[in-house]
């Protein structure tokens, strides 16, 4: 009895100093020291993978594949590991420290990139996989599709809804998105999870992220790139969605837009959607203080 409530307080333990981690109010490298300077510590009893997972900006594949670079086992305890094993695991907490700065203040971070590059599916694995990521829900003029839900997806709200909260000034930016519905990204919501500290990512159309950039000049925007433009075309045929004619015409603006990277602040090429998602999350993390991330892109024709 007394040993499983031991077993109980020690597990709290280690889940307040992963909080700390993830919370940035204590570093991974000071925990790593601290477990291996006392085999008496509960930092000592901590896996490497769950110091690793709660690194903001580290989620599980890539926690996974780390430790396979780093040559350590995935149930390894900090208190196991052998003397280059630590060697390993201090150079790469120290080769990261830059990407995790002191806790300073929040990001509004804008994702937007060309129709169908996958702007919605790597935010959806952000929501998914990245909990301390708050994701703004636009309202829209548009009817939901199926399997969209109110208030998850989009607020799905009327032309006159949408005229009121222009009028009243809710939204931070909103446009006409594809020559169709209307998208507007409301300010309150955003504003109280920048007050909270939280950083927040909007994934909205390139004519928004020029206003967001215009009235909050602090404002980190990332620009999602396909692979290649032969493998736009692919995703948006694949996707299915849109009409021939349609296609075409998303096509003809995704040049246009596509001419437009070079306004933003860093570039994400789109191969594999978990490491995109991986280096957004870190572009959060670092506060736009970072250096831009190259990517090297042409279209076909430049
Ligand atoms: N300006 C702006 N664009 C938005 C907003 N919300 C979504 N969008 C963009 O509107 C476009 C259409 O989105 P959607 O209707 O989900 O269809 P999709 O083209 O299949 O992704 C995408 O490019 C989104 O990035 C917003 O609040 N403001
Ligand atoms: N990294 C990727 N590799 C392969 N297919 C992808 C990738 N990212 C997105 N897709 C696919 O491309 C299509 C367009 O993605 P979507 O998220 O709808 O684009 P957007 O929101 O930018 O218009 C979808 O069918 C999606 O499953």
């Amino acid at each position: 009895m007394a040993a499983s409530r031991a077993a109980v307080a020690a597990r709290q333990a280690r889940a307040s100093v992963k909080r700390a981690v993830n919370e940035r109010r204590i570093s991974a490298q000071s925990v790593l020291e601290v477990a291996l300077a006392s085999t008496e510590s509960i930092e000592s009893t901590m896996k490497v993978r769950d110091l690793l997972l709660a690194i903001p900006g580290l989620g599980p594949v890539r926690v996974a594949r780390i430790m396979e670079e780093l040559g350590i086992s995935p149930t390894k305890r900090l208190s196991g590991l052998g003397v280059h094993q630590q060697v390993r695991l201090r150079e790469f907490l120290d080769r990261r420290a830059p990407m995790v700065p002191a806790p300073t203040s929040s990001t509004l971070v804008v994702l937007a990139g060309p129709t169908a590059v996958g702007k919605g599916t790597v935010s959806t694995y952000i929501r998914e996989n990245h909990p301390e990521v708050c994701l703004s829900i636009s309202a829209t003029t548009r009817a939901p599709r199926p399997g969209e839900v109110d208030g998850v997806s989009y607020y799905f709200i009327d032309d006159a809804e949408f005229d009121r909260m222009v009028e009243a000034g809710e939204f931070l930016e909103w446009a006409v998105v594809h020559n169709h519905s209307r998208y507007g990204t409301p300010r309150a919501p955003i504003e109280a999870a920048l007050a909270e500290g939280r950083s927040v990512l909007l994934e909205i159309d390139i004519q928004g992220a020029r206003q967001v950039k215009a009235s909050e000049p602090s404002a980190v925007l990332v620009f999602l790139l396909p692979p290649t433009w032969d493998e736009l075309v692919r995703r948006l045929i694949g996707r299915g969605t849109e009409s021939a004619e349609e296609q075409e015409r998303r096509l003809r603006t995704a040049r246009v837009e596509l001419a437009a990277q070079g306004e933003f602040d860093h570039r994400v090429v789109n191969t594999d959607v978990q490491t995109a998602a991986a280096e957004v999350v870190e572009l959060m993390n670092a506060s736009g203080a970072g250096t831009p991330v190259a990517a090297s892109y042409r279209t076909k024709e430049n």
